[in-house]
């Protein structure tokens, strides 16, 4: 934990649009949010780990505080692998192949895991928060627009594709992390 205070906006980085969208939208009204696209070297580990280290890099290159967040998704039959890993599956097999990697299981429940990382700057420690939403791989439905959104159906039946962004917000393992994320800066002191 840190004890400096949390800046009136907040520095998100993150290079991926449909992200930044869906945490703008999420955020609105609560705390300013900026963004800027640094590349950072995503090391291997765990979530928690990931994430840390991400948080960690942006506040070096930045000099100050930032806002990262990395996102899973596990499948249960791969005792949760991909996990951090998912990127490079969906850039490999594209949205309209990737239930194919549970073709050989029965089982083909998925988690979705968002952890953000808020580091105050360099040489803080970052904290995290964290939002999961259970579902499973299904063959794609819905619009490609954004990752695995059409590959993953919640308990609504649909998949996060078909969903209106507002409410694919309301049960995303992105809105969850944000709503611990939320309760946090209501107990900060602002600078
Ligand atoms: O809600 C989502 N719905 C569907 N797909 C999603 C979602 N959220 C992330 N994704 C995709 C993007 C990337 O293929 C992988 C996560 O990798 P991840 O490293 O966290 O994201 P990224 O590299 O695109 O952006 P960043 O610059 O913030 O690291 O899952
Ligand atoms: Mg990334």
């Amino acid at each position: 934990m840190t004890s400096t205070p949390v800046p009136k906006h907040l520095n998100f980085i993150t290079g991926n649009k449909n992200k930044l969208a869906e945490v703008q939208a999420i955020l609105e009204g609560v705390i300013e949010l900026r963004n800027q696209n640094v590349d950072l070297v995503e090391i291997q580990g765990t979530v928690e780990e990931v994430t840390l280290d991400k948080a960690r890099r942006a506040a070096e290159a930045i000099g100050g505080p930032v806002l990262v967040e990395d996102t899973c998704l596990c499948f249960k039959a791969m005792n949760d692998l991909p996990g951090p890993y998912i990127k490079w599956f969906m850039l490999s097999l594209g949205p309209l192949e990737l239930h194919k990697m549970l073709s050989g299981f029965d089982d083909k429940s998925a988690q979705a895991v968002c952890t953000f990382g808020y580091c105050a700057g360099p040489g803080h420690e970052p904290i995290t928060f964290q939002g999961r939403t259970d579902g499973k791989l299904v063959p794609s439905r819905g619009p490609t627009v954004f990752g695995w959104d059409s590959c993953f159906e919640t308990q609504t039946g649909q998949t996060y594709a078909e969903m209106e962004k507002v409410e694919k917000n309301k049960i995303s393992h992105r809105g969850k992390a944000l709503e611990k994320l939320k309760e946090w800066l209501a107990s900060q002191p602002t600078a």
